[in-house]
């Protein structure tokens, strides 16, 4: 086992982590030219296009050290992103050690940190590596203090390199071999193997990457899922070298795939530990966690004979995605639809646009929600996060939220309006701890709601860019929200109904009307837009009766010209809504709902 060295890479997102991962594949020559692509770990589309890692990936690499001794590197990808923050953990649980990426332009961020706490929490040995040397920014001697005053590590051991060029790479791979760990475990004790991640594959169903604690797996063994209480039997196990290498058998320190015929990765749990059916472990591997849905949002096709298309598109997601949840939902005004749970909003937007691109679907997306835990009068208890749930007020005795602990990393010069920005949000209360070279952290207790909108948008353009946001969940506290109605000519429209803190159910309830006062066309009569709560208006607008018929203005004279407008209203009637008597385009919808808080 002294040849294995299980390892990830952590950083912020864009220090290099995917490029670095190439670069070492690259050097053991786990892959020719011709089969490399760039960012190969990064296998699906979107992941290469938007630049973030989504899935992980692992990689098994030969490496022939200095020392003349032959290795076995097993590169664990994590996901970048704190809302696939339980994959990190699955994955971290994989490892004895991480390198922890610091961009030498950028320095120590956010999620750097909050990474590392992470890695520590998993007892990983680290070491840092300075990456991006090349560029004509890098300030090697400024990472090392950040890496000394942020992140506790020793700076003289600090890999400085350039994942872009392969500067250094080769001092990389030595400080895997000689500074991380070999694994431990015993290959003949009972098997306990994690199931640090799984994907679907078209040919031969799941495929689940597995570290093996202790013990040993073989082809043809029944094995069981300790959690999930499912049994399967092993039809192939081996190592991932970028394709599937067969082998008999994975012992205690490996880390390889299996192949046991398991049909969607809804069936399984990642986290899970595998034993086997005969002499199984006694107990699983600790630190299970579910993946946690903390986003909601109702999910309709644009026009409703794309409704089995929707469905189509969500079953085939859902083999592939094990955190996607979604249940039946109808709206009056959009049709039927589906409600769904994510990790978090950058997970919703993964979907939506998976929906989009890879199915070829236009959607509505109702605004996002969190659950809401509500106490009743009457002493049950429940948890509504789809606004269609929600309870009269008279019934509710007490609601509490989620809340998260916000770490934010800005330059000094923009710590007002980052305090401001959080007070905003409803901050709770908020510390400072300042870090090296003129960079402060403002670590603040918010609500998680406040943060589904345009929060991160936000503290972007106030910091220039420089700002970055990490958060970590929080216990949920008391609260008050309401729910607000919205009324068209009188009629609630279900699907802009939403869940707000009361003090700020007024500002975005005008949003609403005055967004929808400029989407709906005129009718022969006045429509009146509110903003409700409870029977009390709290917002409103108006769209004023049409005066002439659309054809009037052609003065009677041109008959094609009157025939072409009037074809051209039939056509646009086509992506119209019938609402109680009034006709709302669906671009009303999808522009209301696109908008962010104010
Ligand atoms: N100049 C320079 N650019 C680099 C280097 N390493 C990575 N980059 C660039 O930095 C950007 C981000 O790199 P990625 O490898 O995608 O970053 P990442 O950390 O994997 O990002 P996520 O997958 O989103 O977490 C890309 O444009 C890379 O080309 C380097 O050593 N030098």
């Amino acid at each position: 086992m002294n040849h294995i060295r299980n390892f990830c890479i952590i950083a912020h997102i864009d220090h290099g982590k995917s490029t670095l991962a190439d670069r070492l594949i690259q050097a053991c020559n786990g892959v020719s030219d011709r089969e490399f692509k760039d960012q190969l770990l990064d296998s699906m589309d979107i992941e290469r296009e938007r630049g973030i890692t989504i899935k992980s990936n692992t990689v098994s690499l030969d490496y022939t050290a200095k020392d003349g001794k032959k290795y076995l590197l097993n590169l664990i990808d994590t996901p970048g992103h704190v809302d696939f923050s339980h994959e990190v953990r699955r994955s971290l649980m994989a490892c004895e050690g991480a390198l922890i990426i610091v961009d030498a332009s950028q320095g120590v961020e956010a999620q750097t940190v909050a990474n590392l706490y992470l890695a520590l929490e998993y007892d990983l040995d680290l070491l840092p590596v300075i990456n991006k040397i090349d560029l004509p920014a890098a300030d090697i001697e400024r990472a090392q203090e950040a890496i000394d005053a942020e992140l506790g590590l020793d700076p003289f051991e600090a890999i400085p390199c350039s994942a872009k060029t392969g500067l250094h790479v080769e001092d990389v791979l030595e400080g895997v071999v000689n500074k991380l760990p070999p694994p431990q475990g015993d290959p003949k004790a009972p098997l306990k193997a994690l199931v640090f991640d799984a994907y679907f594959d078209k040919y031969r169903g799941v495929i689940l990457q597995i570290r093996v604690m202790e013990g040993t797996l073989k082809t043809k063994d029944a094995i069981h899922f300790m959690h999930g209480g499912r049994d399967y039997k092993v039809d192939e196990l081996g190592i991932n070298q970028l394709k599937l290498v067969p082998k008999d058998k994975l012992s205690a320190g490996e880390v390889g795939y299996v192949v046991a015929g398991v049909k969607s990765v809804q069936d399984i749990e990642v986290g899970d530990t595998i034993t086997l059916q005969e002499h199984p472990a006694d107990a699983p591997i600790p630190g299970y966690q579910k993946a946690r849905q903390v986003v909601f949002s109702s999910i309709y096709p644009m026009s409703t004979d794309q409704y089995p298309d929707l469905v189509k598109a969500l079953d085939k997601l859902a083999i592939n995605d094990a955190a996607l949840t979604y249940e039946k939902d109808s709206s009056a005004a959009l049709g039927f639809g589906f409600r769904c749970g994510f990790l978090g909003l950058l997970h919703l937007d993964v979907v939506q646009e998976r929906l989009q691109r890879e199915f070829d679907l236009g959607l509505v997306i109702s605004a996002p929600s969190v659950k809401y835990k509500l106490k009743l009068r009457d002493g049950k208890e429940i948890e509504v996060d789809n606004p269609s749930n929600w309870p009269d007020p008279t019934v509710i005795d007490e609601i509490i939220e989620p809340y998260i602990r916000a770490s934010i990393l800005t330059p000094e010069e923009y710590v007002g309006p980052v305090m401001e920005l959080c007070r905003e949000h409803r901050s709770e209360s908020q510390t400072m701890n300042y870090l090296s070279a003129g960079r402060l952290e403002v670590v603040s207790e918010m609500p998680l709601g406040e943060v589904l909108f345009d929060f991160y948008d936000k503290l972007k353009m106030i910091t220039r860019g420089y700002g970055s946001f990490d958060h970590e969940p929080l216990e949920y506290r008391k609260t008050d929200i309401v729910k607000v109605e919205i009324l068209v000519n009188k009629e609630p429209v279900d699907t802009l109904a939403y869940l707000v803190h009361r003090e700020k159910a007024r500002q975005r309830a005008l949003h609403y009307c005055e967004r929808l006062a400029k989407e709906i066309p005129r009718h022969q009569f006045k429509i009146p837009i509110q903003g409700v709560i409870g029977g009390n208006v709290i917002a409103r607008s108006t769209i004023n009766a049409l005066r002439k018929d659309v054809t009037a203005k052609c003065y009677g004279g041109d008959i094609s010209r009157k025939k072409k407008l009037l074809e051209k209203q039939k056509k646009g009637k086509a992506k119209m809504k019938q609402f109680g008597s009034v006709t709302i385009p669906q671009a009303a919808f999808v522009a209301v709902l696109k908008q962010s808080d104010d």
